[in-house]
């Protein structure tokens, strides 16, 4: 892969640190392989969306990325600081760089504390030294932000509805100015009348304060509307990584190419003119992986090729893992094989397919 001319706007960019460098990240509980040698990076203020299947691993990334769990292998650096292995006290100062907005608001949000009190806490928490009247001051600045009035602080969360308590998650998160927030499916508990509003809101509040963002969601309309970049995990790891365009456009992987073709679209006539590929089968366990490559049981495409583990391709843009896919990012397409039925022609000339089941 030659290297690409640099744009000069993206130089004084190229100088920072990376917000967000994860290298050969794992996490296994026990026998669980949930997150397994994933490996990705942020630029500041960049938005990545991490899709895939429920159970690929998606929200233990996040929660290692927080360290609220201890990653069984890997490295995490935040902003140039590698804050895998720091214990607690050392983590103090860092402790607000990296937020987390979780799905549910009100599993997430102390019931006992008022909502001030919950929205300050990270301030103390990283140890800052405020009087009463300027963290006040920092919270009302805060509830502001996210759309809430000063008296909400006086509240309790059960008090507030479910699109007010992730507001109160989100002003929270933010306090402490972070660069990084992870938000792990941040409006799926949400009724469908507020979730627009809520993504409005963190896309406004992503642009206005610049901070990178890993956007964990199974919402691909959400997607289209706020991520700069798409990684897609399967089974615990990353398949493809892509800017959100050509993702969209022109899906490489074929795991990538049947979870598309399978998201509804809101739009009905480009819905109609979908192909369906259906995934068949569910995802197979985490306690027991497919060798090689890990998709492969449910691929179209595979041969036997793909019991060995897949090269990951540079495809100028992002990456996929796939035996067949080529740099310039041509290689099987899984939606052609779904559309047509048995004595397909594409599997037809592959030799050695492995059956499916
Ligand atoms: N604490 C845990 N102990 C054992 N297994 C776990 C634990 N947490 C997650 N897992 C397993 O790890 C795998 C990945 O789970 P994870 O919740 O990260 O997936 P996900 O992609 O975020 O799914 P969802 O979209 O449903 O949240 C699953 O097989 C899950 O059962």
């Amino acid at each position: 892969m030659t290297a690409q001319p640099t744009p000069s706007t993206d130089r004084a960019a190229d100088t920072d640190p990376l917000a967000l460098e994860v290298e050969h990240l794992a996490m296994h509980f026990g026998p669980v392989r949930a997150v397994d040698d994933v490996s990705f990076t942020l630029r500041p203020g960049q938005v990545l969306a991490l899709v895939g299947e429920s159970g690929s691993g998606k929200s233990t990334v996040g929660k290692c990325l927080t360290r609220l769990v201890e990653p069984t292998g890997g490295t995490v650096r935040v902003a140039g600081t590698d804050v895998t292995h720091l214990t607690r006290r050392q983590l103090r100062p860092h402790r607000g760089d990296v937020s987390i907005v979780f799905q549910d608001p009100a599993g997430s949000l102390d019931p006992r504390m008022l909502v001030g009190d919950v929205v300050g806490e990270p301030l103390r928490l990283r140890g800052e030294k405020l009087s009463r009247r300027d963290r006040d001051a920092r919270v009302t600045e805060e509830l502001g932000r996210v759309g809430l009035r000063a008296e909400v602080a006086q509240r309790y969360p059960h008090e507030l509805s479910g699109g007010q308590r992730q507001r109160v998650s989100i002003a929270r998160a933010l306090i402490s100015k972070p660069s990084l927030l992870i938000a792990d499916e941040p409006t799926s508990a949400l009724d469908v009348s507020v979730q627009a509003a809520v993504l409005n809101l963190l896309a406004d509040l992503q642009h206005d304060m610049r901070f990178a963002c890993l956007f964990i969601t199974h919402d691909l309309s959400a997607v289209e509307y706020l991520a700069d970049d798409v990684a897609v995990m399967y089974l615990g790891q990353l398949v493809e990584r892509g800017s959100r365009r050509r993702l969209f456009e022109r899906p490489t992987h074929p795991y990538t190419q049947a979870l598309l073709a399978a998201a509804p679209v809101a739009d009905p006539v480009v819905q109609r003119q979908r192909r369906p590929v259906l995934l068949g089968d569910d995802l197979p366990s985490a306690l027991d992986p497919p060798s090689g490559c890990r998709f492969r049981t449910r691929c179209p495409a595979a041969t036997d090729l793909c019991t060995q583990v897949p090269p990951l391709v540079d495809l100028g843009d992002g990456s996929a893992a796939c035996h067949y896919v080529r740099p310039d990012g041509s290689g099987p397409d899984v939606r052609d094989e779904a559309a047509t039925t048995a004595g397909d022609p594409h599997t037809a000339t592959v030799p050695g397919r492995i059956p499916t089941a």
